[in-house]
């Protein structure tokens, strides 16, 4: 594996599960594998997890790590190809990313969608313009369309909770106040449709994922319906694909709660994180014995560590 972007650069998914597994057995195992390698993490948006759970397994794997808020702390970069760069953007990616390249072994990105044009998102041209120009591995950390560090993590944590062989998953899609990307639920999809799991996505009419995502997930459009004898309640808000960016529905019978829970087969509630209480999810079910987002969000590390070996080892 060189590049990290989707499920698509992983050549045995459970595979990667267990080497996630089997680091978060032995975290050191591998100090020696990442000395004097460097990892730069560049982020054009907000992050919590990702960026210390991605610095963690660096440090794990022996390696030296930088961290940059683009934008923020550096200059703000031009994207598109043969503009005339007369506006606000002092950088162009062309240099930027090779100059970044120069510095880095491998280099992670995260930058979300802006929710405006579904052409130029769904292009994922500024992960695509990392990878032309940076002549060093990219790690995607969210970028327009997927989260796979995020849903490697779902994975691990699906296959340590899991009572059965081939448990009952459900993304729920649930209310918000922001019109959030369909990263996460993109991503999510795309995993699970790969690995041995019985896969519903339930959300409302005009929240259709893009095809090449929700595969052939079963669907449903109600709020309840999905719940019965469910082992995994996975619950995240996206915006319409469809009506692209827009928010379509805020009614609250979709939020997760105990009632819903109750239909469940004694299921585990999982969230990516951040989460708004009482909006999403009630406090009842994330406070609940059955919520396994602290343990999930644990479980970034070993996503993070595993993905990162297997690139260090190719280099
Ligand atoms: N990296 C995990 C999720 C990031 C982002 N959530 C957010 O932006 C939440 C913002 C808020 O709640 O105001 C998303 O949905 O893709
Ligand atoms: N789940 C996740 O990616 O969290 P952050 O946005 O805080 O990194």
């Amino acid at each position: 594996m060189y590049n990290f972007t989707s499920v698509n650069d992983v050549q045995d998914l459970s595979a990667m599960v267990n080497l996630g597994l089997q680091l978060k057995k032995s975290p050191n195992a591998f100090r020696e594998l990442g000395k004097y390698k460097t990892i730069g993490l560049l982020f054009f948006n907000s992050s919590l997890r990702t960026r210390l759970s991605t610095q963690k397994a660096a440090q794990q794997l022996g390696m030296d790590v930088m961290v940059m808020n683009v934008g923020a702390d550096s200059w703000q970069l031009e994207m598109t190809e043969g503009v005339i760069m007369n506006g606000d953007k002092a950088e162009h990616v062309a240099e930027a990313a090779a100059v970044i390249g120069q510095y880095c072994d491998i280099v992670g990105v995260r930058s979300f969608p802006g929710l405006v044009d579904r052409n130029y998102d769904y292009s994922e041209q500024v992960l695509n313009q990392f990878i032309k120009y940076t002549g060093k591995p990219i790690v995607s950390l969210e970028s327009a369309t997927r989260h796979p560090l995020q849903s490697l993590t779902d994975l691990i944590t699906i296959e340590e909770h899991k009572k059965t062989a081939r448990p009952k998953v459900v993304l729920t899609w649930a209310p918000h106040v922001k019109a959030l990307p369909q990263c996460v639920p993109n991503s999510f999809a795309e995993w699970m449709n790969r690995a041995d799991v019985d896969f519903t996505i339930a959300h409302p009419e005009g929240y259709e994922l893009a095809p090449e995502f929700s595969g052939n997930a079963r669907i449903t459009h109600d709020p309840k319906a999905a719940f019965i004898g469910a082992d995994f309640i996975y619950a995240k808000n996206w915006s319409s694909y469809k009506d692209y960016g827009k928010i379509l529905n805020s009614d609250p019978a979709w939020m997760v709660t105990k009632e819903k829970m109750d239909l469940t087969n004694n299921a585990k509630f999982m969230h990516c994180l951040p989460v708004r209480r009482n909006v999403v999810v009630e406090d009842a079910v994330i406070d609940s014995e059955n919520s396994i987002v602290i343990q999930q969000a644990g479980n970034r590390v070993w996503a993070a560590q595993a993905v990162l070996k297997t690139i260090l080892e190719s280099l």
